[in-house]
């Protein structure tokens, strides 16, 4: 049977997460509408496209923190419940921070997951170094500078090992170091075994990190697959017209 024109399956192998068909609708608005997409484990997709696409909000379908008005999401072949919610973290553009110090966020982060208090200092250390806050530790985390809160975050999210990491424009408003640091931080993220998807309004952002791209026009996936190949020969008019700057409107 051939499918609806709207729907674009990607052809993904490996997957861990799946959307089919997934819609969200409100006040008679589809702002995801029919979304099929797989996620391919151990990669990096980048979710691509305009402002108001839809790309925070499908991250959000996808982590279950709100309910679709239709399609499902379906987790290593199950659907989401809460032991694969367990198994994902999420990083908002401005993150959550506890009214604790740097380590303090750690620790805290340490317990909630487990781990036994005389192991959680030599962690805490461990983490501070890999996001280099060091030199930050007793500082209350609200007082920390943008690009400073998104690597705790980042490291704070990768506690307990998910098996994936939902970033939100980790680097929206960073400057170029900032920016740089952080994706290191995704990449090492990866090279531990995280599966990684992150919205991103920066096309140089995808070249450097993503192996897969989706991209998001008013709520439709209008193409999804290798980076490789959709970055240099887009198919669709909406992503080919984003690539070359140009302002498209539909
Ligand atoms: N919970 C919600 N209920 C109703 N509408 C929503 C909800 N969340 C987002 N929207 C609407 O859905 C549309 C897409 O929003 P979303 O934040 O996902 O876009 P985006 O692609 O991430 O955009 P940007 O790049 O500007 O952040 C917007 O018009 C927004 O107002």
């Amino acid at each position: 049977m051939r499918e609806p024109a709207n729907i674009i399956r990607a052809d993904f192998g490996g997957t861990l997460l799946e959307t089919r068909g997934l819609t969200y609708r409100a006040d008679g608005t589809r702002f995801v509408d029919d979304v099929s997409l797989r996620l391919r484990e151990g990669r990096i997709t980048t979710i691509l496209g305009p402002n108001g696409a839809g790309k925070s909000l499908l991250l959000r379908l996808i982590h279950g923190l709100i309910a679709p008005t239709s399609g499902d999401v379906i987790w290593n072949g199950r659907s989401l419940d809460a032991p694969a919610r367990a198994a994902q973290a999420m990083v908002f553009q401005r993150p959550v921070m506890m009214r604790r110090s740097v380590a303090g966020n750690l620790r805290f982060a340490l317990k909630v997951k487990g781990v036994p208090r005389h192991a959680r200092a030599a962690q805490v250390e461990a983490l501070l170094t890999k996001a280099g806050l060091q030199d930050m530790a007793t500082r209350p985390a609200r007082l920390l500078s943008g690009g400073e809160q998104q690597k705790l975050a980042i490291v704070r999210a990768t506690i307990g090992a998910p098996r994936m990491l939902m970033l939100d424009e980790p680097t929206a408003n960073l400057d170029p170091s900032a920016t740089r640091a952080v994706e290191t931080l995704v990449q090492d993220v990866q090279t531990q075994g995280t599966t990684v998807v992150m919205v991103t309004h920066d096309q140089g952002q995808a070249k450097r990190l993503a192996q897969d791209v989706a991209f998001l026009q008013s709520g439709r996936l209008a193409e999804a697959g290798p980076a490789a190949r959709l970055l240099t020969e887009p198919q669709s008019r909406p992503m080919k017209a984003w690539l070359d700057g140009e302002l498209y409107v539909d």
